[in-house]
């Protein structure tokens, strides 16, 4: 059941999240589960790849983190952010707090289509100085200049194209703009959703290197991926979310070496990477309107039996019944 993580001896986590779920009521009194039951915490320096995917509720937990749900969402759980000597709880932080002292400054976010985040009527330049004031508090004219344009630096994003606005970037520019700005308050947690979608394989290494860069000595990076190939290159631990749960979490060299992935959802998508065994998973995920009770993978599991009726619990890093072990099935307990 425990999912922390050891981290460096004596450290505090970044991030701790325990049982968070979070349900969205819909009309006719139906609601979708879009998160349930996630726990994890993160520690300084760490960088974590959550995984899964589409419509498994990655971006919904993102949300979740920088109380940016829309108003017919429930959450319960907790999501305890270290700050110092205290910590906020994000889930019942008031929206004044989160936008005062959380987004931007505590949390940064690289977020899913950088062209809808960077204002379409302004260079990416003012949009850097904007934020280097609002976070930093200087205020002049030369010293915000030099600011945005270390800030995107840090991005690798070309000084030649900051008088540029977003239409007149490519994709991989958006998306170093966006980071640019995530990067501004200095956070001691970074998120990243789908930071490197549309993107060719070149620019993803350097992107995700990049991010990886900025992780210093003790900031921790949340990077919510399709792409495992990124994962492996940067991540110190995998969490991979299916149906709105973590239904493994581990380190990634033993992930993507050995002994590999020990839930079989796990397992398929890696073994569904074109670089092994390229072979597809099998059938849909379930709708999250409409979960079955018991494991949510049971209906594409090839090793269901009666007992996945029941919600395994995540026991030593993986929620199954029926474990993986070094390619083979675990005997069922
Ligand atoms: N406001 C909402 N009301 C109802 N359901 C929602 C709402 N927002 C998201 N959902 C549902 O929550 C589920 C999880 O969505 P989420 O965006 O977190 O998936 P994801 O894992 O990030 O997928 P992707 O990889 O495609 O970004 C989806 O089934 C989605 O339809
Ligand atoms: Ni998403």
């Amino acid at each position: 059941m425990t999912a922390t993580h050891p981290g460096p001896a004596g450290s505090r986590p970044v991030l701790s999240v325990r049982g968070l779920s979070v349900r969205f009521r819909m009309p006719g009194g139906r609601s979708v589960a879009a998160v349930t039951d996630v726990t994890f915490a993160m520690a300084p320096g760490e960088c974590l790849a959550l995984v899964g995917e589409s419509g498994c509720g990655k971006s919904v937990l993102a949300s979740a983190l920088l109380g940016l749900l829309p108003g017919n969402a429930q959450t319960a759980g907790r999501a305890l952010l270290a700050a110092g000597s205290a910590e906020t709880e994000l889930l019942t932080a008031s929206e004044a707090e989160l936008a005062r002292s959380v987004r931007g400054r505590r949390i940064g976010l690289v977020p899913q289509s950088p062209a809808a985040h960077l204002t379409p009527v302004r260079t990416v330049r003012s949009q850097l100085e904007e934020t280097v004031k609002e976070l930093t508090g200087i205020t002049r004219r030369a010293e915000l200049r030099a600011a945005a344009e270390r800030a995107a630096g840090r991005a690798a994003f070309p000084p030649d194209h900051l008088d540029r606005h977003p239409h007149q970037l490519s994709g991989g520019l958006a998306q170093r703009a966006a980071t640019a700005l995530a990067l501004v308050g200095d956070a001691p947690l970074l998120l990243a959703d789908e930071p490197t979608t549309g993107l060719d394989r070149p620019l993803v290494d350097r992107t995700v290197d990049e991010l990886k860069r900025h992780l210093g000595g003790d900031r921790a990076l949340l990077m919510i991926t399709h792409d495992l190939e990124a994962a492996e290159r940067i991540a110190d631990r995998v969490a991979v979310m299916y149906a709105g749960r973590i239904v493994e979490l581990t380190d990634a060299p033993r992930f993507f070496g050995a002994p590999g992935p020990r839930h079989p959802y796990a397992r398929g998508l890696l073994d569904a990477l074109p670089g092994r065994a390229f072979a597809p998973l099998p059938g849909m995920p379930p709708e999250l309107g409409a979960l079955p009770d018991g494991c949510a993978f049971a209906a594409r599991c090839d090793r269901a039996t009666a007992t996945c009726t029941t919600v395994p619990e995540l026991h030593d890093g993986v929620a199954c019944h029926h474990q993986v072990t070094a390619g083979k099935d675990a005997r069922h307990a």
